[in-house]
């Protein structure tokens, strides 16, 4: 069974229209990161799935349950995390976990607040104040808030913002373990070395539509492939010559001649014909980063 699964989904705020047609499924179990620039409709789309606001079109089922059939059955199943928006600064962690433990209709409130502080090792600071905690800290009571009554599917919006590289790792090893004990997780991010590490999933939302998904190497996969070029310094502005001569486009950081898949080779035989030296021409790894600019037009730009 899927944990989400999403068929043309349209959301607009008056004339805006954020969700264009929105299809995706998650499975079960697993990390699904949902990649995109700011006011792609993340937050929008996580909203809709955790009930907070109706969609204008399609259908969601959850865990088996019709989001529109059965909103109260899936708001059991599920939990969102926004952000640090739900702690209250005034109480202190155990407090914080408490009160949500009651909302929750937990039964016995002290045994889940032991067990989650014993998985996310929160015990030094739960007596603490949430006033007094650091920026770690509070990204680690807002994913315990999470775990409250054991949602099987969780929802964090961007878990790691503003979270130095340190607690950053801890959240991903959490995140991990979280996914390992047998719950999915549905997260956003703005780091895509995060999505890169931790999704086993991963989508890209652009102008409304998901617009490429796969594990982390199948996306890689799809992408174009480049070639980085390096020539021998002597030779540097007459190979440029020669590449501009062939109408040959290319990319140009520091020395290094960046090319797509489509125009290389060719590129390599013209400088060789000529009797260029070239140093080195080698494919060049894809990141994420390098995708995400690509599929959202902003490439160049950065
Ligand atoms: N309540 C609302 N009323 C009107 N427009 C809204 C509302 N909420 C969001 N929007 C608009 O919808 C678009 C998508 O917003 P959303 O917050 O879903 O994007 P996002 O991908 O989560 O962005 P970010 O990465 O910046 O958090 C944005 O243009 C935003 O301004």
């Amino acid at each position: 069974m899927d944990a989400i699964r999403i068929e043309n989904l349209r959301k607009s705020y008056k004339n805006h229209e954020v969700l264009k047609d929105v299809s995706l499924s998650v499975k079960q179990g697993e990390v699904f990161t949902l990649l995109g620039e700011n006011g792609a409709g993340k937050t929008t789309l996580i909203h809709i799935l955790a009930t907070l606001l109706h969609a204008d079109a399609g259908t969601v089922t959850i865990l088996g349950e019709s989001l529109a059939e059965k909103p109260d059955k899936v708001r059991e199943l599920i939990s969102l995390n926004s952000q640090s928006n739900t702690l209250d600064e005034a109480f202190s962690g155990y407090e914080n976990l408490k009160l949500i433990a009651e909302l929750r209709g937990v039964k016995d409130v002290k045994a889940e607040i032991t067990r989650i502080s014993e998985r996310l090792n929160l015990d030094s600071f739960l007596k603490r104040k949430v006033a007094e905690y650091s920026g770690g800290m509070r990204r680690r009571l807002d994913i315990a808030m999470s775990l409250v009554g054991d949602p099987s599917l969780i929802f964090l919006d961007e878990p790691t913002t503003g979270v130095d590289p340190k607690n950053r790792i801890e959240i991903w090893k959490t995140i991990q373990e979280i996914r390992d004990s047998g719950k999915t997780i549905f997260l956003t991010t703005q780091y895509l070395e995060e999505a890169d590490r931790i999704s086993d999933h991963i989508g890209f939302i652009h102008d409304g539509r998901i617009v490429l998904s796969g594990t982390p190497e199948q996306v890689k996969q799809k992408a174009e492939k480049h070639y980085l070029l390096e020539l021998d310094a002597t030779d540097f502005d007459q190979g440029l010559a020669l590449l501009q001569e062939g109408n040959l486009s290319y990319q140009l950081t520091d020395k290094t001649i960046e090319l797509n898949e489509t125009v290389a080779q060719e590129a390599l035989q013209i400088l060789l014909a000529k009797g260029i030296s070239v140093e080195k021409f080698n494919l060049a790894e894809v990141s994420l980063e390098s995708i995400f600019l690509h599929v959202t037009g902003n490439e160049g730009e950065k």
